[in-house]
């Protein structure tokens, strides 16, 4: 397969300070990403950066084989689409108003909404189980609602690459899974910041960032192995095999048992 995302070199900075340094990455053509690393260590400014919304002060990002960063915003948002982990919203937009947004990149300036659009639109919703709540004001929504109600404009950008970051904050566990379940399912390229590291398990590949590098990316075993956890996190971490799936989740523990709270 391909490869899809290509970063080379890259360094994140945020001010005087350098977040991420000499980073490389090969994401193949509808690979499931998973981004691991403790708070702080830079998965949305990395994020931010792979959506050429952020210059890298090193290095360079391909998509598709073109230069992202030389990328107009019009031509860049139907490459890539970010769903940012805390994004207001005007109060007194509608959901399905929200979700339409994502189809600015495909309109032209004076156009409104059309029935393709509103399909689109509704597919959207339906796809995140919301399909009752296109008339609702965004400010009437729940926390998990509203995360969903970002991931149908990310969805509806339909962009061959898809940034989420930490897409499963504010949601119950079965609508976890669900996403989890849908991003294998859309056939597109996902790179997804995630602290569930189970979750992160369920990937193709995962990247883990700690102290300023990655990584290299690899497999959900390799790249999560108990010791790499231990060192990363500073917890305990022994995988269990399900004994129905078959799945792997890891049991955390405190590191010393002294110091758990
Ligand atoms: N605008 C800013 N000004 C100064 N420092 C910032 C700014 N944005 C982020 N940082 C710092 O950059 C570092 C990386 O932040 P980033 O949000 O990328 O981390 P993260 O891994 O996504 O964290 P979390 O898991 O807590 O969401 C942090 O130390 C953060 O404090």
């Amino acid at each position: 397969m391909s490869v899809h995302l290509r970063a080379e070199g890259l360094a994140c900075a945020v001010g005087n300070r350098v977040i991420l340094r000499d980073l490389r990455l090969d994401v193949r053509e509808g690979e499931t990403i998973g981004i691991v690393g403790p708070n702080g260590c830079g998965k949305s400014t990395l994020l931010r950066v792979l959506a050429g919304l952020r210059a890298p002060t090193a290095g360079h990002v391909h998509v598709g084989g073109v230069r992202l960063h030389g990328l107009g915003s019009r031509q860049r948002a139907r490459k890539v689409a970010l769903v940012a982990q805390e994004q207001d919203l005007p109060a007194d937009l509608l959901a399905g108003e929200v979700v339409a947004l994502g189809l600015t990149p495909y309109r032209s300036p004076w156009n409104g909404v059309g029935p393709r659009e509103r399909a689109a639109v509704a597919a959207a919703l339906a796809e995140v189980g919301l399909a009752d709540l296109a008339d609702r004001p965004v400010e009437q929504l729940s926390g998990g609602e509203r995360r969903r109600v970002l991931l149908a404009r990310g969805l509806v950008q339909r962009t061959p690459l898809l940034l989420l970051d930490e897409p499963t904050n504010h949601l119950d566990v079965r609508h976890q899974l669900h996403l989890m379940r849908l991003v294998r399912r859309l056939g597109r390229t996902v790179v997804l910041a995630l602290h569930d590291l189970t979750l992160a398990a369920t990937c193709d590949r995962v990247l883990v960032l700690h102290e300023g590098r990655a990584l290299p990316l690899a497999p959900p075993g390799e790249a999560l192995a108990p010791a790499v956890v231990s060192a990363v996190f500073g917890v305990d971490a022994i995988p269990i095999r399900h004994p129905v799936t078959g799945d792997t989740h890891l049991l955390i523990t405190p590191l010393h048992p002294e110091s758990a709270p």
